[in-house]
């Protein structure tokens, strides 16, 4: 209903106006398709160098020709990263270093929902190992870049994609992977608990060791992407009449993402859910320091990274 209103509006929504960001680095997983897409477009539209992060090779170089037409940037391109792969991961962070480019903003947006039970690569549950584990991973094989990256005046951001599902996500600590019992929802709700936890967790790390980094956790709301190819038939057809009045466009989606990542107003603010461009609380579970740290601990063991100081390839 909020966006219903936001379009009804008189003139339609405001268009948000952000600095330019010529010379700024970005990341956006998933930015082949969706909202990623989107986020990517408007960033490269802001004079951001933006490397996707993608797992289909044609997908994402089709993006990056659509995307360098429309905003006239040369500066996109796309670098192979399955997320539901740690060898994949590191390879890209490699073929990344070897760029020798700075990084002002790293995109955690990449998921998949509702996906039978399968596991990754490595072995883990897919909703886990994908969305949480493979962003875990990334955000800290490219964390030593974004903390040389970041200045007083100019902070790096992570912002990472959750969902309104985290609210009804439960923790499993001692069955991370489903095993005692797999539900596609409840596997999809824990691993958005899991990465609000992580962007506190992280907030926390970069704070203590004063480093000019901040994270972010945003929420897109409801939006019509191919996220909701799982979904039984009954779903898609109630989708299919309605989302052209309830749910956001992929555009819209993105909106969040994007002021997270370039607006004035959130420098050096870090630690925070929004949503709808609008700070909001996330789920009281996911302020619980002890839980952040025991689930940072345990994603350390599962990427075999030793913890925030150890980023070997
Ligand atoms: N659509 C919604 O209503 C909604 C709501 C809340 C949160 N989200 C979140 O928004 C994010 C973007 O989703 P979307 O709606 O644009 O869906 P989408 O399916 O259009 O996009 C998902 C992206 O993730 C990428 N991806 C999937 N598997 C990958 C892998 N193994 N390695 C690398 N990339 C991979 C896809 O290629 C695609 O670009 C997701 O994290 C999703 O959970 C979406």
């Amino acid at each position: 209903l909020h966006q219903l209103l936001r379009r009804l509006r008189p003139g339609g929504p405001p268009a948000p106006v952000f600095p330019t960001q010529n010379g700024n680095v970005a990341i956006v997983t998933g930015g082949a398709k969706g909202i990623g897409y989107h986020t990517v477009k408007h960033l490269a539209r802001l004079g951001m160098h933006v490397i996707i992060a993608g797992n289909d090779e044609s997908e994402g170089q089709e993006a990056v020709r659509k995307i360098k037409e429309e905003t006239v940037n040369e500066k996109v391109e796309f670098l192979h990263c399955d997320l539901a792969s740690m060898k994949s991961i590191r390879q890209f962070v490699q073929q990344f270093r070897a760029k020798n480019c700075p990084l002002h903003v790293l995109v955690n947006n990449a998921g998949v929902m509702l996906v039978p039970e399968r596991k990754t690569e490595d072995g883990f549950e897919e909703h886990f190992g994908l969305n949480y584990l493979g962003h875990f991973l990334l955000t800290n094989l490219l964390l030593e870049t974004l903390k040389q990256s970041g200045t007083c005046s100019r902070n790096a951001r992570v912002i990472t994609v959750s969902s309104a599902t985290h609210y009804v996500g439960r923790l499993h600590l001692n069955d991370l992977q489903s095993r005692c019992f797999y539900s596609p929802h409840g596997a999809y709700a824990q691993s958005k608990l899991a990465l609000v936890l992580f962007t506190y967790q992280l907030q926390h790390l970069v704070t203590a060791d004063g480093s000019h980094v901040t994270a972010n956790v945003v929420d897109p709301g409801v939006v019509n992407t191919e996220l909701y190819k799982n979904v039984c038939w009954a779903t898609k057809v109630v989708k299919w009449m309605t989302a052209w009045l309830f749910f956001k466009t992929p555009e819209e989606g993105a909106s969040t993402s994007i002021y997270a990542a370039v607006s004035p107003e959130l420098e050096g603010v870090g630690g925070i859910y929004l949503y709808n461009e609008q700070r909001t609380k996330s789920t009281d579970v996911s302020y619980d320091d002890e839980l952040q740290r025991r689930l940072w601990t345990e994603s350390c063991k599962m990427t075999r990274i030793s913890d925030v100081g150890s980023r070997d390839l």
